[in-house]
């Protein structure tokens, strides 16, 4: 089973985009994937077309977190092939302070997975935009990490500061956690900015950095509005064809620990 989450703390780089469409295109390939929403702003979730009412039916990644639900109660299927989702909503926020004082805070949802009997090909993890207890619990329990860069608002400290953090939770509660990829979104081919970022992370991340990469594409952003991962939204769509490729890199590469 891999076990990848999908993290950076500056906002908006294309976690959720890409938990989302990675996940669907595995799904379709026939791969049997859980997506876990770590994020209170729910995008993940709804980016699956769940609505209120799907989600108020189970228990959320919260009760598995806060309330020792197990985790298999929270899976809920969605309308997409070989789709299952953990969801998430607004009351995760709450959960990084009533964690506070718990024992082994870091480590809870590494736990239920362990605990459980699920049987996934994968898991891929959405986190929150910040490097608190709801981001090291999806390190703790993934394996892999992507890391989503935004190239338009690109800093190399930022990627530094995170591999520091990743580096520390693989000393500390995670030997098993490894980098399997940087993937850069929100690309605008008419700029050599871009070019530019593309190499220089090429210098220091090497293999890691995927050889695709993906465009600013308005089908990307109309099909979360919708609701639907862009694969169906737009089987053709540059969105599409790109996303389509980096899952393909993902299932290939082989893990660099
Ligand atoms: N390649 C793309 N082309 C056009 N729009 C995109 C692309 N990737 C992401 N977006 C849009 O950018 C916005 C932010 O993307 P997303 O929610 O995936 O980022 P995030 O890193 O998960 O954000 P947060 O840090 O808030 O959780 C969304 O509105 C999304 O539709």
């Amino acid at each position: 089973m891999r076990k990848i989450a999908f993290t950076n703390q500056k906002g908006g780089t294309g976690k959720s985009t890409s938990c989302i469409n990675i996940g669907a295109i595995l799904g379709n390939m026939g791969y049997k994937v859980l997506v876990i929403d770590l994020d209170p702003q729910g995008n993940c979730t709804q980016g699956f077309g769940l609505k209120e009412s799907d989600i108020q039916l189970k228990p959320s990644i919260y009760d598995v977190l806060v309330n020792e639900k197990p985790i298999e109660e929270a899976i809920i299927s969605t309308e997409y092939k070989n789709v299952d989702v953990v969801s998430s909503y607004i009351v995760l926020a709450n959960a990084e302070l009533e964690l506070a004082s718990a024992m082994s805070r870091e480590t809870i949802l590494q736990q239920a997975i362990i605990e459980s009997s699920m049987d996934y090909d994968y898991i891929l993890f959405d986190l929150p935009p910040n490097l608190g207890l709801l981001t090291l619990n999806g390190l703790a329990a993934a394996n892999e990490v992507i890391i989503p860069v935004d190239v338009g608002v690109f800093a190399i400290s930022g990627i530094n500061q995170l591999v520091k953090v990743i580096n520390m939770v693989k000393r500390k509660i995670n030997q098993q956690l490894s980098i399997t990829g940087i993937l850069l979104t929100k690309v605008d081919g008419r700029t050599n900015l871009s070019k530019e970022i593309h190499s220089s992370l090429a210098d220091i991340f090497g293999d890691k950095l995927f050889k695709n990469v993906v465009h600013i594409n308005v089908k990307i952003a109309e099909a979360q509005k919708e609701q639907k991962p862009v694969f169906y939204y737009d089987k053709d769509c540059r969105g599409t064809i790109e996303y389509k490729l980096i899952t393909e890199e993902i299932v290939d590469r082989v893990k660099v620990i």
